[in-house]
């Protein structure tokens, strides 16, 4: 049970913002920009930045470590020029953070008995995606019964054997590499337009995060337009235990026994969180609150990295796909990042595995992992005598008690009202984050988008008027808006700002 608020006990302030991810610390920005400076920022870690999240690995020349990212890694859908912009690329090019093109072109093909060229599978994934695409676009403008992807792939032309291991590797990294789940696992209507919204209505391209500052760099300058040093109405170290909302505030308490008492309080916890009960309610969350958080899903996707003494790969390729002959995302995409452009000389490469893979890393021991990915490696360079690696390091994400996964996917036979209700506010306590994104989850522009809007509306809600009313005729002053009963598909008159969808997915800015 909660600790009794004793009257006058609790630091008061206007909005509280519990974590200092991308969402937090846009919701702060947003409401200092809003003339709202009366805030207090909860934060579990201590620093902010979340789940963008580096440590140092290995060694340079100079026996210094190099910065790599356990958490988010690419700016993705960058923008074309005089098309709309991805902000977190906006603030990238703004404090200078180093990145790379990401080429998913230069990829190299391998099955258990080294180099082979199947590369013609990924042109036939991608005519499928096209045309499944499309499907999805038809479905969701006519309000039409959504698919698994699988099931959109395989009409559409894609329909990789259980035994054709080849199709099976290419499937994965086409697929799984961006939303941790499989096709089968994902929502065909809302993976598509996911995909379209970030690289068509921004771009098709995507830069790699190299900056040894680390990418949370960006979110530091961010806060440091609005927060001075030391700021005190940023509380790092502070895990919040438990959040009393009601309809006319919010009373936060922390495990260090301290508390916060809010007029509003925005929660930017990942899914991950709200799923693991890592944090009580009081009241316990409203039944339609509690569906939303359980029917999506928090994906895992764990980057295993390895430094050696030598560059034993093809440096100038990027990306290498391994085909297992007996399980489909075994060790499956090793990326290079000694390589041009990227850290060269390192002699750093690091292998994904998402979801079953990535739990089964985390249950057992680092040396197992490294046996079972060294095998890997060997099957795929026959021809090399490869050394055990001088570093070794991989993230246990299900495990962060702040994250509890890696970002958030939408399995088939969700709808966007079901969505709206992981959106919706209860009481005085607003959500945003990646997961409370309809058209950017998953992403970091998903957070900031959300956190902006939260900050938005709860400004417009203090000053009792309200943000954008030029831009739509709808309503957006007030409580959101939820949904008592669900009723399977969403009609396409839903798709506006009043359910978090204030981008078009229909909208294709690349040249190419
Ligand atoms: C492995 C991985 C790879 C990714 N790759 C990319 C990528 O390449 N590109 C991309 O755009 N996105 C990527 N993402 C997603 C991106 O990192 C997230 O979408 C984004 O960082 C989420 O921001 P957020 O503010 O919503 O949540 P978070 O960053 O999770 O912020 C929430 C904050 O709340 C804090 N918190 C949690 N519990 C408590 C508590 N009880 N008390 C107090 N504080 C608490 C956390 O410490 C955290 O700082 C990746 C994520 C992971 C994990």
């Amino acid at each position: 049970a909660p600790q009794k608020s004793q009257e006058g006990t609790c630091k008061k302030t206007k909005v509280a913002i519990l974590g200092g991810g991308v969402a937090g610390i846009t919701a702060a920005q947003t409401l200092s920009n809003a003339s709202v400076h009366d805030f207090a920022i909860l934060e579990y870690r201590d620093t902010i930045g979340g789940r963008a999240w580096h440590k140092p690995f290995g060694k340079d020349k100079d026996g210094k470590p190099y910065i790599i990212e356990m958490g988010a890694n690419w700016v993705q859908g960058l923008g074309n020029p005089g098309g709309p912009q991805n902000p977190i690329w906006v603030m990238a090019q703004e404090y200078g953070l180093k990145t790379h093109y990401s080429n998913y072109d230069n990829v190299s093909t391998y099955n258990q008995h080294g180099y082979s060229d199947y590369s013609d599978l990924l042109d036939a994934y991608e005519e499928a995606y096209s045309i499944a695409s499309q499907r999805a676009g038809e479905i969701l403008t006519q309000n039409l019964q959504d698919q698994t992807a699988k099931s959109g792939l395989a009409l559409a032309g894609w329909n990789p054997k259980p035994h054709d291991m080849e199709a099976q590797a290419v499937d994965w990294w086409s697929w799984d590499f961006e939303d941790a789940y499989s096709p089968l696992e994902s929502s065909l209507v809302f993976g598509c337009a996911g995909d379209n919204l970030t690289s068509n209505y921004f771009s098709d391209h995507d830069n790699f995060v190299l900056d040894q500052r680390g990418f949370n760099h960006i979110v530091k300058k961010q806060a440091s337009s609005f927060l001075r040093e030391n700021d005190p109405r940023l509380h790092l170290n502070t895990e919040v235990t438990n959040i009393t909302y009601s309809d006319n505030g919010v009373t936060v308490y922390n495990k260090d026994g301290s508390c916060v008492e809010a007029d509003y309080a925005i929660c930017t916890f990942s899914l991950g969180v709200l799923q693991n009960d890592a944090v009580q309610f009081s009241p316990e969350l409203p039944v339609w609150k509690q569906e939303a958080i359980q029917k999506f899903t928090m994906g895992t996707y764990t980057k295993i990295f390895f430094q050696f003494n030598e560059t034993f790969w093809p440096e100038d390729t990027q990306y290498h796909l391994y085909a297992d002959p007996v399980q489909r995302g075994w060790y499956p995409i090793w990326q290079s990042l000694s390589t041009p452009g990227f850290l060269p000389d390192s002699n750093i490469i690091f292998v994904t595995v998402t979801n079953e893979f990535a739990y089964r890393a985390e249950r057992q021991s680092d040396e197992q992992t490294k046996k079972e990915a060294m095998e890997v490696l060997r099957k795929m360079f026959p021809e090399k005598d490869i050394p055990e690696p001088t570093a070794f390091m991989y993230p246990r994400w299900t495990s962060e008690p702040w994250s509890y996964g890696s970002y958030s996917n939408w399995p088939p036979s969700t709808s966007l009202e079901m969505h709206q209700n992981l959106r919706a506010n209860t009481g005085r306590l607003w959500f945003a984050g990646e997961a409370t994104s309809p058209t950017f989850f998953g992403f970091l522009h998903g957070a900031y988008f959300e956190g902006q809007d939260a900050g938005r509306q709860i400004a417009a809600i203090m000053h009792h008027h309200c943000v954008n009313a030029n831009s739509t005729k709808l309503r957006e002053c007030g409580p959101r808006k939820h949904y008592e009963t669900l009723h399977g598909t969403s009609p396409y008159s839903d798709y506006t700002t009043l359910n978090g969808w204030a981008f078009s997915s229909f909208i294709d800015t690349n040249t190419d």
